[in-house]
């Protein structure tokens, strides 16, 4: 007997998300998920490092939402993305003007992708966080090309104001490290914290 789809049921996992990005990648493993948006606050103080801003949001996402929740039961999922270049962040557009502003910037630089992911036991409390980077080489952009982009209307929502996995893939030029970093969920990184908590995204056949 197969007991591989049970396995992977044993334990429910709560994706803390509004991002339709984060819930495509985690149902491409073919996770048995529910989703719950968080609201918790993404203001941090100016002197934090990329990695300690993106773990503790994705803690900070995960425990808004575990907080809220009637059962303790399953594993809570937060994650967080920023883009980084010179060492400034940049995060979500504020408007078209600072999408552009931010596309400039990175036009035929390199800037670097962070993403944090963090794991929480409802039952325990128990938490993990972690974090990943990617390297991303972006082509040298006209205005035009610039303003085009943005009028697509596909950076607003996204750190950085651009979209790896959407029409911005034809402003990348190269990326080193994970793809799915850049898109704003590790999903290796995350397949290895799930398992600590009991969650086997690839149970092996008996
Ligand atoms: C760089 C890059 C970012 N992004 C997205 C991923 C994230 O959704 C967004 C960064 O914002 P986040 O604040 O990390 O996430 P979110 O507000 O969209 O969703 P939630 O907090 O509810 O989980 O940028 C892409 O989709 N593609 C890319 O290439």
């Amino acid at each position: 007997m197969n007991h591989s789809s049970n396995d992977r049921k044993t334990r429910q996992i709560i994706l803390a998300s509004s991002s339709p990005r984060r819930r495509e990648l985690l149902a491409s493993l073919g996770a048995d998920f529910t989703v719950e948006p968080s609201g918790a606050s993404e203001e941090v103080p100016g002197d934090w490092t990329p990695e300690r801003i993106v773990e503790d949001l994705a803690l900070r996402k995960a425990e808004w939402v575990m907080e809220r929740r009637a059962r303790s039961e399953g594993v809570i999922v937060g994650s967080d993305t920023i883009v980084v270049l010179d060492g400034a962040v940049l995060g979500k557009p504020k408007d078209a003007a600072d999408a552009v502003r931010m596309l400039s910037l990175l036009s035929g630089r390199e800037h670097r992708v962070y993403t944090g992911a963090a794991c929480i036991d409802a039952a325990s409390g128990r938490a993990e966080v972690s974090h990943r980077f990617t390297n991303v080489r972006m082509k040298e952009l006209s205005e035009r090309r610039i303003e085009d982009y943005v009028k697509s209307g596909e950076p607003m929502d996204k750190a950085g104001a651009y979209a790896i996995q959407g029409l911005g893939a034809l402003l990348v030029e190269s990326i080193e490290g994970d793809y799915f970093t850049v898109v704003g969920l590790p999903l290796a990184l995350l397949g290895e914290m799930l398992e600590g908590f009991g969650v086997n995204l690839l149970p092996s056949n008996p």
